[in-house]
């Protein structure tokens, strides 16, 4: 399958590296100063196994060459509206779609922009970011992918696209649940990033501080309630996922944290804002995500 990663960065360069580096058909769409990089220094890919170095096929918003059969979305949230301007060239009438974007307001955007048969779902369970170099680092052994039709039917394409998104470096994840694959998601990484980003500290700091386990808990718990009430309540993996992550004694971080702490612009709005919007539309209360909302916003406002 001929497939297009809209975005190099921490996601899509892992990912789409990866893949290319499996031999699979990848190119990147990317922007003028990323595909410099690319082109002087490669993909580089730096993991705890070691370093890897791609050579990939890129291209730029004026240059897209055709439709693609599968295009993989991996750029920020603050990202989405120009991503789609710039992939539509990309979209032929039978175009797959996976996004790899933390929360689910990019569903409906995806949707309204291409179309119910071409938008699915998509996970990625990854710690990753980028280096001063531009290099891909992944920073923990988690590497997982998945994605799936929003309807959960068995789309004749699905197969195709598994085999398009496997490579023997990560797992990937076929899914005839992806939308309570991404709501647990959501509940997750909202999670993390409330509790890393308000308390300026790893899940680990967290816990060794003083009340610092029951504030996670508590975040964890209202993450949970908003899900429920939402329809979509976090299956028993999912929540002892949560919960050894939340109480872990590890230099756990989010990438909204990672952000925060380098002064990059974060996915408050996507991540918690949205969260916070639906805890509000069925009542429950939240106090620890809405300041964790409340704190990212005065960040968001003072850095632009
Ligand atoms: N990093 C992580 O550990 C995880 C991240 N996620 C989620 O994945 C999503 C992507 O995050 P992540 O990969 O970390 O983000 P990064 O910022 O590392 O990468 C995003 C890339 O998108 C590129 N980009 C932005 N707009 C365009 C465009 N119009 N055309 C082409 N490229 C574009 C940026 O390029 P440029 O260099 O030009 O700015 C950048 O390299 C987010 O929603 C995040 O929450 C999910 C799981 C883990
Ligand atoms: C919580 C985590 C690390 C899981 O992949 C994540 O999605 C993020 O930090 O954006």
């Amino acid at each position: 399958m001929r497939t297009l990663f809209v975005g190099a960065g921490a996601t899509g360069g892992y990912f789409g590296g990866r893949l290319a580096s499996a031999g699979k058909d990848v190119t990147f769409l990317v922007r003028p100063g990323r595909q410099t990089v690319l082109q002087q220094r490669g993909l580089r890919i730096k993991s705890p196994d070691g370093e890897t170095v791609v050579h990939p096929r890129t291209v730029t918003a004026d240059t897209v060459d055709g439709a693609y059969d599968l295009i993989v979305l991996a750029v920020k949230s603050y990202a989405l509206e120009q991503a789609l301007l710039d992939m539509a060239p990309a979209v032929g009438p039978d175009t797959v779609i996976v996004p790899l974007l933390n929360g689910m307001r990019h569903v409906d955007e995806l949707e309204g922009a291409f179309g119910p048969e071409r938008a699915w779902g998509g996970v990625c369970m990854i710690q990753a970011t980028l280096d001063d170099d531009g290099d891909v680092v992944q920073m923990t052994g988690l590497h997982r992918i998945g994605y799936g039709p929003l309807d959960g039917s068995e789309d004749p394409r699905l197969p195709e696209v598994t085999s398009a998104l496997s490579g023997p470096e990560f797992d990937s994840n076929p899914s005839l649940s992806i939308v309570q694959d991404m709501w647990e998601k959501w509940v997750f990484l909202a999670s993390l990033g409330a509790a890393t980003t308000l308390m300026r500290g790893t899940v680990g700091e967290i816990n060794a501080a003083p009340g610092g386990s029951d504030f996670g808990a508590r975040v964890a718990a209202e993450a949970m309630a908003i899900a429920a009430a939402a329809g979509h309540p976090p299956r028993a993996g999912a929540v002892s996922l949560l919960q050894s992550n939340i109480s872990s004694t590890a230099p756990l971080t989010s990438s909204m944290y990672r952000d925060l702490i380098q002064g990059a612009p974060v996915e408050a709005d996507a991540i918690l804002g949205d969260f916070v919007a639906e805890a509000a539309k069925h009542d429950v209360p939240v106090p620890m995500l809405s300041a964790a909302y409340t704190a990212l916003s005065i960040y968001a406002t003072n850095r632009s």
